[in-house]
């Protein structure tokens, strides 16, 4: 048992995120104290390598609390810590101290995304608190706003720009132009982006973030595959500056809806992908490495959660916001929020999602073209809202080839890929160079 008026905090993971999480519970120790009415002391850091060389950056130093024994660690602690990332040891880990029944916070979006269920239905079982606060745009409160705040509205839908590195890079590319490798370079340079970007720029990281809001916006079990995941590497220089000649900036969007089927089915719908967001929504003004979570609820109507999503101090903010959380909720008794569950809506495939469209396209410049096109989408009952040809230019084989850009209205997913297909196979067609969502509008 701890001390009197004291608990035991267990670090797991002294990385960008655990240095600074170490920082503020020794340098802000009787601040703490104060708010949460006992001490928290950390008993132990499990680190892959305790005898790596580390930077120091508390005034206590914390190599003698480093320990490779990451499972003896938990099984003496109050409050288990766990910012190591990946999947194993990592819920391992926190089942142990779970099971110990230690209170767990957690930053780890990968294992909640992809098997939040059982470290919940443990938590649950166990009569101990589970936060994590951190896992889902760092820094910004948006995970206890949707579970708690929001709690008796109903949420309809959650767009968001949850991952930083993307962001910086479309805002990189719309700014100074730059191509898409170029900004990953540099966003690498800056230590946004890891060496291996994959995550990132392939949409993996804002698809785990997506399934934990949808979760929790709708009482919906949503797991990484239920996420329609498409990444930015398709995203070229001259898209971003086509969507800004309309007026739109592209961004990479986590969204989650609540939707009704063709079929009538009532369901929700999970998705990530690049889209075009009009310069007048709150979402384009989110620039650089920010990110920005927008909620549309019943009866509160629009809400902007924004701020910084990453980096090692604003992220050990969230996660420090947790621990006083439950380590509160060890002092006075009572727990935090479970999981709910309970509405278990259908996630519906991504192909019954409708939203406006902007495909541009390259097409050989003679009369009777445009018509053809428009028959084209008026034959898969896919409404234009406006077209725009730019002029012309002679292509290597002596055809006048002309770009358009078409506007559609809200259309079926579905409709929109087999009218793609269809100015495919049309003669007159060159190149469909891009075919973008619009959405906020
Ligand atoms: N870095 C961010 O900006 C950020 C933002 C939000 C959430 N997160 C999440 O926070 C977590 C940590 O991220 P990070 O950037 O601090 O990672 P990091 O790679 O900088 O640090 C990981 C730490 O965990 C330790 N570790 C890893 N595997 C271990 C093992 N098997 N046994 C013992 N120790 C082990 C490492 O030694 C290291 O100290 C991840 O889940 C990440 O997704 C990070
Ligand atoms: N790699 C993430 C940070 C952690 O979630 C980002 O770029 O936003
Ligand atoms: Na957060």
């Amino acid at each position: 048992m701890p001390e009197a008026g004291s608990l035991r905090v267990a670090l797991l993971g002294c990385g960008v995120v655990g240095t600074q999480v170490a920082r503020l519970l020794t340098e802000h120790h009787d601040e703490l104290a104060a708010r949460v009415g006992a001490t928290l002391e950390i008993v132990g850091i499990a680190v892959r390598n305790p005898d790596a060389p580390r930077e120091q950056v508390t005034g206590t130093p914390l190599e003698p609390l480093l320990t490779a024994d990451a499972e003896g660690l938990v099984a003496r602690a109050d409050v288990v810590v766990e910012v190591m990332g990946g999947i194993e040891p990592a819920r391992t880990l926190l089942l142990s101290a779970i099971a110990h029944g230690a209170s767990v916070v957690t930053a780890n979006k990968a294992l909640l995304a992809q098997d939040g269920p059982t470290l919940y239905a443990a938590a649950d079982a166990a009569g101990v608190d589970l936060y994590f606060e951190a896992a889902v745009a760092g820094a910004i409160p948006i995970v206890r706003p949707v579970r708690e705040s929001l709690a008796g509205d109903q949420v309809r839908r959650v767009l968001g720009i949850v991952n930083g590195t993307t962001n910086y890079v479309l805002d990189r590319m719309a700014t100074e132009g730059l191509d898409l490798d170029v900004a990953v370079k540099e966003a690498q340079s800056l230590g946004y982006a890891e060496a291996d970007p994959t995550a990132d720029v392939e949409g993996f990281d804002a698809a785990a973030k997506a399934a934990i809001l949808a979760s929790l916006a709708f009482h919906t079990r949503v797991s990484l595959d239920d996420v329609a995941r498409e990444g930015i590497t398709s995203v070229t220089a001259d898209d971003v500056a086509s969507a800004a000649s309309t007026g739109h900036v592209v961004k990479l969007l986590a969204i989650a809806e609540r939707n009704r089927a063709a079929d009538g089915t009532d369901g929700i719908q999970v998705r990530v992908h690049p889209a075009l967001v009009p310069v007048t929504h709150p979402l384009a003004g989110v620039r650089g490495a920010y990110n920005a979570v927008f909620v549309e609820a019943e009866s509160a109507g629009e809400l902007m959660f924004y701020g910084r999503g990453a980096g090692g101090g604003p992220t050990a903010s969230a996660v420090l916001g947790d621990v006083v959380s439950v380590a509160r909720h060890r002092v006075l008794g009572g727990r935090g929020p479970v999981e709910s569950w309970y509405a278990d809506l259908p996630v519906l495939p991504a192909t019954e999602s409708r939203t406006r469209f902007q495909v541009r396209l390259e097409v050989v410049d003679r009369p009777g073209v445009l018509a053809q096109v428009a028959a084209v989408l008026a034959g898969h009952d896919v409404s234009i809202e406006a077209v725009r040809q730019t002029a012309g230019h002679a292509a290597a084989d002596g055809h006048e080839v002309a770009a358009l850009l078409l506007s559609t209205h809200a259309a079926p997913e579905r409709a929109l890929a087999a009218t793609v297909e269809a100015l495919e196979g049309l003669d007159v067609v060159r190149e469909i160079v891009s075919v973008l969502r619009v959405e906020g509008s």
